[in-house]
């Protein structure tokens, strides 16, 4: 009991040493440059062991600052403990410089990766479990909503490390086979042949639950109009799943909206390459959004699909969780891309995804934690200072006082 005091005791005092220190985001270049000519597995050792316990640290505090009837539900506390341990676990490796250290070190980083391998979905099985018991009022909801992008981006950040140092420096079985590429980044991404990978599964997907799916048209554009393949330093899997992400969505979209047709309209796609951006623009005649519907598209939760039944884990569903949205574009801010939904409602909507060209422009984005942050979670949203819509809210009462006023002096 005493032992377990004293540890507790002292997770909490390097918790509170490490998140002192603000993460270091490295660019997609130092990645790089790292990984093909200046590295080597003890400076990448000497690295994470400060950085990772780092980035951990900044996470569990702000963790800590969630809602209380949250922090008690069983998933979240789940989560919690995974991440105790994990902290707990790369501390062992704060001192001694023996090379001995290096094999156990990437071991227990594989161990770290697989343990956190079901964090997304427990921490979104945590907040179920909060709105099924106490329900989630407006301000709760923006607090998770801030909370769940900069958990999901420290992780998506946490994996990266540790699949580089596994990659680059694991045993055999973790070590990556292909001759290009460096670790997890491919230094020439060829953006096509990405776009036909993730095309393809998401059909397979389609035609399993519709029976059809829409085909796709593809455009490339780089400067010069030369008709080279586009390519782009960067993380294919990332990629991948954001286009995965956005063809399901658009496949969905296209197939309820025209369902009383034999044929329904192509997908549309431009991949183009400038000096600052890659943009690849991905149209779809699905019906669109209505504007009022547009801030909700990248909230988590959010979905207008049936959700899709747990115990059905066999087959992949095609939408459901409202998650695909809002995960998808933290991996393209992760290097400072971007997502954007642009709709027109009634016809159909353009998903456009931005990533930086220069690899040394593509530097990690990381929640930092500090008292902006601590703020955040202590404050509730500001009463607006405009008007709002007629149809919500106390201030719409005085614009129906005034018609009811009027009316009633002209009768
Ligand atoms: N291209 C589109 N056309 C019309 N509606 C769309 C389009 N893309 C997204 N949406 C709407 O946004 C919602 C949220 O999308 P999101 O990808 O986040 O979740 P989902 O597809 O419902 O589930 P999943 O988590 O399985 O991806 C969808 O349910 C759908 O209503």
């Amino acid at each position: 009991m005493r032992i377990a005091r004293c540890l507790l005791q002292r997770m909490g005092v390097m918790l509170d040493h490490y998140s002192q220190y603000n993460p270091m985001p490295l660019s997609m270049k130092q990645f790089i440059d790292f990984g093909s000519k200046n590295g080597c597995q003890e400076a990448s050792f000497h690295f994470l062991r400060k950085e990772l316990p780092v980035r951990l640290a900044n996470i569990m505090k702000e963790i800590s600052l969630l809602p209380d009837n949250l922090l008690t539900m069983p998933s979240v506390r789940l989560v919690m403990s995974w991440y105790e341990q994990s902290f707990q676990e790369l501390l062992q490796f704060e001192s001694g410089d023996e090379m001995s250290h290096l094999p156990k070190f990437t071991d227990k980083l594989i161990n770290i990766r697989n343990r956190h391998t079901n964090v997304v979905e427990t921490m979104a099985q945590g907040i179920l479990e909060l709105k099924e018991t106490h329900g989630i009022d407006v301000n709760t909801e923006n607090r998770i909503q801030y909370f769940l992008d900069r958990f999901y981006m420290s992780r998506i950040s946490i994996r990266m490390l540790i699949n580089q140092h596994t990659l680059l420096f694991g045993s055999d079985s973790e070590l990556g086979n292909h001759p290009r590429h460096i670790g997890s980044i491919d230094p020439g991404c060829n953006v096509l042949h990405v776009v036909q990978d993730a095309f393809e599964n998401a059909r397979f997907l389609c035609e399993q639950y519709y029976l059809m799916c829409p085909e796709i048209e593809i455009i490339c554009k780089s400067p010069g109009n030369k008709l080279k393949n586009i390519e782009i330093v960067y993380v294919p899997s990332h990629l991948y799943h954001m286009l995965f992400e956005l063809f399901k969505n658009a496949m969905r979209a296209v197939v309820e909206h025209h369902s009383e047709e034999t044929e329904v309209p192509k997908l549309k796609v431009m991949i183009c390459k400038g000096v600052e951006d890659l943009t690849i623009k991905l149209s779809d005649e699905g019906g669109g959004v209505p504007r009022s519907k547009t801030d909700l598209l990248f909230q988590y939760m959010y979905s207008t699909a049936p959700q899709p039944c747990r115990s059905n884990s066999g087959s992949a569903p095609l939408a459901g969780y409202g998650y695909g949205l809002p995960l998808s574009r933290l991996y393209a801010r992760y290097f400072h891309g971007d997502i954007i939904l642009n709709s027109l409602e009634g016809f159909g909507t353009d998903a456009l995804i931005y990533l930086k060209v220069l690899s040394n422009e593509a530097n990690e984005l990381l929640p930092v934690y500090n008292t902006t942050t601590s703020k955040f979670y202590a404050s509730d949203i500001p009463v607006s200072d405009w008007s709002s819509s007629p149809s919500n809210g106390p201030s719409s009462t005085s614009t129906r006082t005034y018609f009811t006023s009027a009316t009633a002096c002209r009768s």
